[in-house]
């Protein structure tokens, strides 16, 4: 007869599987691919960094891709550099965001689209009590009014060309690590990219019945036009915390969001610090994977173990970074 340990032994994989078994069988929405050869994927901020990478990868991907910029030049200097890479031209719509019937103009100009991709963003790192409110309003209004306003423009077309085409559609947002957690001198910027998360999540369930399907990217610092701007003026405290996680290139940010946007994943994390973060940070996200589904239950309080030692880690390099001063 077998051991009573043995017996014990075997229930531990029995129960993964029921366990697998239960989420497999709850998980939602339900697994979707969204095919981009041959569609529209209208990418906004196309014309540079992580935005440019996207576009590029699309076209290669025999994607017809739409580039929204605010500055013609270089939304045309962007889309030479597409052609050059793929062969492929992208269209160039030239719209501010921030202004909603510039955004719905652009949008009627290029036509109903398959996969939008909000991808615009500014960051302006200070302290809140350094930083001037215009530039706290600034990052609010294109980051995230931004994205209502194109979500808003949008969708009818997208609703309609989905139920012709029989295809589902996506709503790719561009968030960013710091909208899982919260980084020292990014009280705006966090703020403006957290909000993007209970757009996304609200969006998703009023969306799922015309086969929309809502996806966030949560990169850490990637090599950017941006990033370069940012760091000529970033708080050496940012630097340091935001360095928990590595600097990626624009084209892996790119590749990770495509290949992920197309499987429908409601969270994209970018690298393995990301999707630590990404289970930690799981909260009533919708889940459509039963595997990831499984690291999240299993992980939950080991996660979060880890993240109190992050925390750990972050207020001591502060305090210390203070006791020197
Ligand atoms: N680089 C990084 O470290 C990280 C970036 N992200 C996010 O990724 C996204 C892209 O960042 P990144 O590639 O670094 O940025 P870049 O600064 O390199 O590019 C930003 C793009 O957005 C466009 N844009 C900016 N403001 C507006 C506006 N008001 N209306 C329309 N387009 C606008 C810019 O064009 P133009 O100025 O001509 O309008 C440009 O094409 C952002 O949302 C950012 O928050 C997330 C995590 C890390
Ligand atoms: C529990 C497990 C934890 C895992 C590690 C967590 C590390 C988090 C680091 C946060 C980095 C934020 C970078 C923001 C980049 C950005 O958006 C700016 N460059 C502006 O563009």
């Amino acid at each position: 007869m077998a051991s009573p340990f043995l017996l014990l032994l075997l229930l531990i994989p029995l129960c993964l599987l029921v366990l697998f078994l239960a989420l497999s069988f709850l998980a939602r929405p339900k697994s979707v691919r969204i095919p981009i050869k041959n569609r529209h994927v209208l990418i906004t901020g196309g014309s540079s960094g992580i935005g440019l990478a996207l576009a590029k990868a699309a076209a290669a991907q025999g994607a017809h891709v739409s580039i929204l910029a605010r500055n013609a030049k270089r939304l045309e200097e962007a889309t030479e550099e597409i052609k050059l890479a793929t062969g492929h031209m992208a269209r160039v719509l030239v719209a501010d965001v921030r202004d909603p019937q510039a955004v719905a103009q652009a949008l009627e100009e290029a036509g109903p689209v398959d996969v939008l991709v909000c991808n615009q963003g500014v960051f302006v790192p200070m302290e809140l009590e350094k930083q001037d409110l215009e530039e706290a309003k600034f990052m609010i209004d294109v980051n995230l009014m931004g994205t209502f306003h194109l979500i808003k423009a949008a969708l009818p077309g997208m609703k309609s060309r989905a139920r012709e085409t029989g295809l589902p559609a996506s709503i790719a947002i561009m968030s960013s690590q710091a909208g899982q957690v919260g980084v020292y001198g990014y009280t705006a910027y966090s703020a403006s990219k957290f909000a993007l998360r209970g757009l996304a999540e609200s969006l998703q369930q009023e969306v799922i019945a015309h086969n929309i399907h809502v996806s966030m990217i949560f990169p850490p610092d990637t090599a950017t036009p941006g990033l370069a701007e940012e760091q000529k003026k970033r708080p050496e405290l940012t630097t340091i915390i935001a360095g928990s996680s590595g600097e990626m290139k624009a084209e892996d940010v790119a590749k990770k969001a495509l290949d992920g946007l197309k499987e429908g994943q409601f969270i994209i994390p970018c690298n393995f610090d990301g999707t630590m973060l990404a289970i930690a940070t799981a909260g009533l996200s919708p889940q459509r994977s039963a595997v990831t589904a499984l690291f999240e239950v299993l992980g939950a309080g080991f996660m979060r173990f880890v993240g109190i030692g992050f925390q750990w880690n972050w207020y001591s390099t502060i305090q210390n970074w203070h006791a020197k001063r």
